[in-house]
């Protein structure tokens, strides 16, 4: 037997046509377009990439896309002043300040300073109460875009027993709140946790989100159960020869995908439906700023 694999990349796609079709009916009806600004200190490559596609895939859904891009070494007051700028501006309905911050910049600070109506990211603290009270806010794009393949791939995940490898606050934390809310038993495993793989093995749904290379082996896995592998690697891909990297997840999906029942691949899982849920996230804020009934389907 071998897992069915869960296509994130494709799922990303009627996602994102979705919006799209939303974005065309508020020009066309409305007149207004959705706008997201992504801002990113520093020159780190990772995050290079990662805005640059952002901002594509922002102008293929018909959305206006704004990119910051401060030096290595912009204060805090210069940051502060251009998210002021940004909550102020009545073209931009969502904001990302890319993550990490170089070390002299108070990441908390800088988050809490966005509009936590234009917070497309869900990481002001407002959002995060609203989320863990069960209120409307602004959900993660990473553990919103794994709920829905969740939810597109169980119907009901009621009753079923889920373990979140990772406890941070841009995936872990918020993907066990998700998967409270949708009633599941959950249980939040993090580098401390004793007999992880005793605590793996108990799991119809795993999240892994670590940050480890194949950490989590087939032999983790309950036969049947759903991995989702949020985990992004580069490692040296020694078969294809030197110099070259390749990404991994953070499940050995060779051994995982004998066991499993269903799985998301790296890439093609969760990367894309994070992109996806970014621009769902602005298309919500948009309509919310706009007094507009709010797309269904796109939120948690
Ligand atoms: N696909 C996507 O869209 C995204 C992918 N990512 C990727 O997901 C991964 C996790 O990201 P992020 O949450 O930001 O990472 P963090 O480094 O912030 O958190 C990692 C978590 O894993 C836990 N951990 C570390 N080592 C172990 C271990 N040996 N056993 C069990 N738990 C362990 C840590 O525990 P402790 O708290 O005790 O230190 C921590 O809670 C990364 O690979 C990242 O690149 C992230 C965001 C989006
Ligand atoms: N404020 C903030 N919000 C974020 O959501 C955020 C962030 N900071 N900092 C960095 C992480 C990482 N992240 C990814 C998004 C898409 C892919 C993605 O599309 N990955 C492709 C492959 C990309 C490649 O080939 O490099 C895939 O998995 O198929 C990956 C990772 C968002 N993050
Ligand atoms: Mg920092």
């Amino acid at each position: 037997m071998t897992a069915q694999i869960i296509d994130g990349k494709a799922f990303a796609a009627t996602v994102r046509e979705k919006v799209a079709g939303h974005v065309a009916r508020l020009k066309d009806e409305h007149g207004i377009t959705p706008g997201l600004a992504v801002v990113l200190v520093g020159e780190d490559p990772a995050s290079q990439v990662y805005v640059r596609s952002k901002g594509k895939q922002t102008v293929e859904v018909g959305m206006n896309s704004f990119e910051h891009k401060l030096d290595a070494d912009t204060s805090e007051k210069d940051l502060l002043a251009l998210i002021d700028k940004l909550n102020n501006d009545p073209q931009v309905h969502g904001i990302l300040v890319q993550l990490p911050l170089p070390g002299h910049l108070n990441e908390d600070l800088v988050i809490n300073a966005i509009d936590p109506s234009k917070d497309v990211d869900g990481f002001h603290i407002s959002n995060v109460g609203l989320l863990g009270t069960g209120q409307k806010s602004m959900v993660p794009c990473t553990p919103l875009g794994c709920l829905m393949m969740l939810r597109d791939h169980h119907g009901s995940l009621s009753g079923l027993d889920a373990v979140v490898i990772g406890r941070s606050n841009i995936v872990g934390k918020p993907m066990a709140q998700l998967l409270l809310g949708d009633s599941c038993t959950v249980t939040i495993a993090h580098s401390r946790t004793k007999d992880l793989p005793d605590v793996v093995r108990r799991a119809d749904i795993v999240v892994a989100a670590v940050g480890r290379a194949e950490m989590v082996p087939g032999d983790w896995i309950k036969p049947g159960a759903t991995v989702i592998d949020v985990g992004i690697n580069r490692i040296d891909a020694l078969e294809k020869g030197e110099g070259k990297t390749r990404l991994v997840g953070d499940v050995q999906f060779d051994s995982a995908v004998k066991v499993a029942g269903a799985i998301t691949p790296v890439p093609g899982g969760v990367g894309p439906m994070t992109i996806a849920c970014l621009l769902a996230n602005t298309l919500t804020a948009c309509c919310r700023a706009n007094g507009l009934v709010e797309p269904e389907g796109l939120t948690a």
